[in-house]
């Protein structure tokens, strides 16, 4: 049996259930096929391909958002919570922390506005990212250096 990891990982993480396949937008992008369809929605990458036809608003909906991010757009209709149940069938993996761009109501301003304290502190941004300097150590979550 074979099990296939996220790649690119650093040789951590044996068991399937921590393993997070990152996907940057440029690859979500080309998504956007009637053959293949992929869809962003908070951070998360789902694909919908073989959801299209069974969806209740309609395919049409779907292939506008296709290869995009339809956080808005699935907010916007107030989808009930077994709408958001369902997506839990179509995700394969997340946006790339790089990629993340800060939504409205993100917690935390990144000193360089990822929004994307949590990915960082984790080292997933790694040295990329410029919060993983010493500099950046004293600054919390509000952004905002400790006095002292
Ligand atoms: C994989 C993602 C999605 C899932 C699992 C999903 C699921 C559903 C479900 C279950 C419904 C029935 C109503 C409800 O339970 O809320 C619904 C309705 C609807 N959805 Fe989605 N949806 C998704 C993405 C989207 C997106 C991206 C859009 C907009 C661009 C959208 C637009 C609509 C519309 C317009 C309706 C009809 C609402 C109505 O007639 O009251 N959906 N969707």
């Amino acid at each position: 049996m074979a099990t296939v990891e996220a790649s690119g990982s650093d040789g951590k993480g044996q068991g399937s259930e921590t393993a997070v396949t990152y996907y940057r937008l440029e690859e979500v992008a080309k998504r956007n096929t009637a053959k293949e369809i992929w869809l962003v929605i908070h951070g998360r990458v789902y694909d919908i391909t073989r959801f299209l036809n069974e969806h209740p608003g309609g395919e049409e909906v779907l292939i506008e958002q296709a290869g995009a991010d339809a956080s808005e757009s699935f907010e916007d209709v107030g989808h009930s919570s077994d709408a958001r149940e369902m997506l839990k069938q179509y995700y394969i993996g997340d946006v790339h922390p790089s990629d993340l761009k800060p939504q409205s109501g993100n917690k935390g301003n990144h000193p360089e506005g990822r929004g994307d304290w949590g990915a960082c502190r984790n080292g997933v941004s790694g040295a990329n990212c410029a919060c993983a300097s010493p500099g950046y150590s004293s600054l919390g979550p509000g952004g905002l250096p400790s006095a002292s």
